[in-house]
């Protein structure tokens, strides 16, 4: 499906209510099927979060979980220690691309039974499930959160807990610090200090109810419509001014766009006046990855210079983000620089028209572009890649006034 998205209109006003995390949601349901003591509220309709749901519910044969990088590495983690399963994991063709062999090496030093069925390094995988005895293991930090996390989210199933011991400069390390307090969360004792994290076995847990934040990352389009309108006051409700979530630091980054965040009991409410903005922005974004294309292409719509820094996982996401975003900016007049771990924009001096914006299987590429369309209308290819995180996402923009309509 393509779409044509425009809107005209200068101000913006509206009270939407995000769908639930997708990073906690596909935490708690592997903590879920581990201990079934713990009770979920406000659970991820995502792909995603639907397809690991899914995955759970079977111990033998095909599960496939599509683009899902949280469902591929956690799903490994879990099934590779219960013992009795059987199943082979496969994904869309970009996760055949996706490496796992940090995870699938570090699990076989624990005794892991797991297979390659094609190319060696990546899914699909073939695992059966047993009981490990290992309390303590190592693991290269660079690559991804996801692999670690999914090492976490069994350490307390083992029998002796876990000791995952870091191996160079860790990276998005809030999704770790999520996991860890989600495990505490639910009476899970386990520490992160230095290059060393513990997890403490538990064989049942007291009975608790998770209540899911709304999705930081998904609001992350709405900071960026709030950022490019002239004036907007936009509410989103199920946020916490503590969040679990990284992508929370929006909140910090988009106060150099103007956008004002107040946080009123269960809501945060965007707030941009005529306001004084920064003329250029740098930024590490090691720590919060899912907010890049979004933050570039803000400054893309103001016509402003931007350097984001931190970004080497960004090659091995949904798409080659840097690759898609370089592609797709340029396609609007703009110059843009790309290293392994780095993007430089300079914006032209007007936004190009008839622009096609190409997804590339990646929901952030279709989400990240939406708002541009304050600026100038354009068509979105695919666009119905969206349903990755936030299968709302059009509705939503229709309720705050974006026309969205079907295309060829
Ligand atoms: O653990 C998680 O829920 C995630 C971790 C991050 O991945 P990396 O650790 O691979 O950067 C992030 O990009 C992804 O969307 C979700
Ligand atoms: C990178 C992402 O997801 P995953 O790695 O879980 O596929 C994302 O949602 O931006």
């Amino acid at each position: 499906m393509n779409l044509f998205i425009q809107h005209n209109k200068l101000g913006i006003n509206g009270d939407l209510k995000i769908t639930g995390s997708k990073s906690e949601s596909n935490r708690l349901l592997i903590l879920q099927a581990l201990y079934p003591e713990i009770q979920i509220e406000n659970l991820s309709n995502s792909d995603d979060t639907r397809v690991l749901k899914k995955a759970l519910s079977k111990s033998e044969g095909l599960i496939d979980i599509h683009h899902a990088g949280t469902a591929m590495r956690f799903l490994t983690a879990y099934f590779a220690t219960k013992e009795g399963c059987e199943v082979e994991i496969t994904g869309s063709k970009r996760m055949k691309e996706r490496p796992i062999r940090l995870l699938v090496d570090a699990l076989q030093r624990m005794g892991a039974d797991i297979e390659y069925l094609d190319k060696v390094g990546f899914p699909p995988l073939k695992i059966r499930g047993k009981k490990l005895h290992a309390d303590s293991v190592k693991l290269q930090a660079n690559v991804s959160s996801q692999y670690i996390s999914a090492l976490m989210l069994v350490g307390a199933s083992l029998p002796n807990g876990l000791e995952i011991i870091l191996d160079g400069r860790v990276t998005s390390t809030p999704y770790i610090l999520m996991t860890l307090e989600l495990l505490q969360h639910v009476g899970i004792k386990g520490e992160f200090k230095q290059d060393r994290i513990y997890i403490n076995p538990v064989e049942k847990l007291e009975p608790s109810t998770v209540a899911v934040e709304s999705d930081w990352s998904s609001a992350s389009y709405y900071y960026s419509i709030a950022a490019i309108s002239e004036s907007a006051q936009i509410t989103l409700s199920n946020y916490r001014e503590t969040s679990l979530q990284g992508d929370s630091c929006l909140a910090v980054i988009y106060e150099h766009f103007g956008v004002h965040t107040v946080y009123n009991g269960d809501k945060v409410v965007l707030k941009k006046n005529k306001a004084k903005r920064s003329m250029r922005l740098k930024e590490d974004l090691r720590n919060s990855p899912d907010i890049a294309q979004t933050i570039a292409v803000t400054c893309l719509a103001l016509g402003m210079e931007c350097e984001l820094e931190g970004l080497h996982t960004l090659k091995i996401k949904e798409t080659d983000r840097l690759q898609a975003l370089k592609n797709e900016m340029e396609k609007f007049g703009a110059r843009v620089l790309i290293t392994d771990d780095c993007l430089k924009l300079y914006p032209g001096q007007s936004l190009k028209e008839n622009v096609s914006v190409e997804t590339y299987n990646d929901h952030r590429m279709a989400m990240a572009f939406a708002p541009l369309a304050l600026k100038i209308p354009f068509k979105i290819e695919e666009a119905d890649v969206v349903s990755k995180s936030y299968p709302d996402f059009w509705e939503d923009l229709k309720k705050i006034g974006f026309e969205v309509n079907k295309t060829s």
